[in-house]
């Protein structure tokens, strides 16, 4: 497209020249959109510093504090958060900044907007926590994209990424990652559950399911579901234990296995993997997919729930978060829908179509047909 190609080299050669830049800034009518740019490129830049205040906030508990008391000054609060009060007040003034805080006054601070929503989902702060590996794998990012060892805090995190003997991960090695996927669970079956409607089916089957949390919420709102977990033993332990506590045991057991060498559970009307395919790469993704067709009978149902790549309105979220995530991880890449959509084909799935979610951010359903016989 050399029109396409020459209006883009015009564009960039005056974006790149301060002359212009100064211009734009000052002309009325690319004033906005000069400040708006220069906001955006600010905000790439300091993404890390806005990142190290949330995680200093959640460290300090700062929004539990603040719900707690009400609106409080930087010295009333600095003890409670373990911090001198001139810390104290520099944490406070930068999450006001941020909108997780909100300034009553001079030196009086309430739960600003962001910081209610942290407080209300566990699994946000549980993730910002658990980043400070990610940010430590991070440090040298050009290692990490020429493929050098990697620094292995996330890869030893997450015991199965990369292992040829997943289904040997003890306990101690699956309860730090199993935890972390629980608190972020809820919010995941919620959008699953806002897109699908599981009324039609007798059963269904989470591939790699984790602690069993999706489960549970999708059997509290069908009741008349069965429901079968598969994950690697001592996570489908976790899993079993959870589904007596839930009082959910007379339809609902877990299996332990590895689904790239074992057998699934056979029975279920619908199979789902759910944010299951984007952590390996493209070989073993194929084979879970492969196994959710074994799992199934002609004419049953797949979903594959997960954040996708080319989101519209979420592009760095597929592309820029979990792209880095997963290669500091050691295994796995985002994939968009058409990607996912030509991988499910290839196994033998048909009839692909989108389930919009309401937070497409958070994940995206695609459920297709294993081909009749
Ligand atoms: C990112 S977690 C997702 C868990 C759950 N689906 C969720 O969304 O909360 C990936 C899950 O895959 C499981 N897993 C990884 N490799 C596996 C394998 N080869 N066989 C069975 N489960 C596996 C892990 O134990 C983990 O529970």
């Amino acid at each position: 497209m050399p029109i396409r190609d020459d209006w883009l080299k015009l564009r960039n050669r005056l974006l790149s020249s301060p002359r212009f830049q100064r211009w734009a800034a000052r002309f009325p009518l690319t004033r906005p959109l000069a400040r708006r740019h220069a906001r955006e490129l600010f905000d790439i830049v300091a993404g890390f510093v806005y990142s190290q205040v949330l995680y200093a906030c959640v460290r300090v508990r700062l929004f539990e504090r603040l719900a707690e008391r009400g609106p409080s000054d930087s010295a009333a609060l600095a003890p409670a958060l373990g911090l001198p009060e001139e810390g104290a007040r520099r944490l406070l003034l930068a999450a006001a900044s941020l909108r997780l805080v909100e300034r009553r006054g001079a030196d009086r601070f309430a739960l600003g907007e962001r910081g209610a929503v942290v407080l209300g989902n566990r699994g946000i702060a549980a993730m910002v926590e658990h980043h400070a590996m990610l940010y430590a794998d991070l440090e040298d990012p050009l290692a990490l994209l020429r493929g050098e060892p990697p620094q292995r805090a996330l890869a030893d995190y997450w015991a199965y990424a990369g292992s040829s003997a997943p289904a040997h991960s003890d306990a101690a090695a699956v309860d730090g990652y199993s935890a972390l996927m629980a608190d972020s669970q809820t919010m995941i079956a919620e959008e699953v559950l806002g897109a699908y409607s599981f009324r039609d089916h007798r059963c269904l089957l989470d591939i790699a399911g984790g602690d069993g949390t999706f489960l549970v919420e999708v059997a509290k709102r069908w009741p008349h579901l069965q429901v079968i977990l598969f994950d690697l033993p001592a996570v489908a332990e976790r899993a079993q234990a959870r589904f007596v506590r839930e009082g959910l045991a007379d339809r609902a057991r877990a299996v332990g296995g590895d689904v790239l060498n074992d057998a699934l559970p056979e029975g279920a009307d619908v199979v789902s993997l759910v944010r299951v395919v984007h952590d390996h790469d493209d070989e073993r993704a194929a084979g879970f997919i492969a196994a959710a067709h074994r799992a199934l009978a002609p004419g049953g149902s797949v979903l594959v729930a997960e954040p996708m790549a080319g989101t519209r309105g979420a592009e760095p979220v597929g592309d820029a978060y979990f792209g880095f995530y997963l290669l500091a991880m050691g295994s796995g890449r985002p994939r968009t829908a058409a990607e996912l959509e030509a991988m499910l084909g290839a196994a033998g799935f048909v009839a692909t179509r989108e389930c919009p979610t309401h937070r497409p951010i958070l994940a995206r359903v695609l459920q297709a047909r294993r081909a009749p016989a």
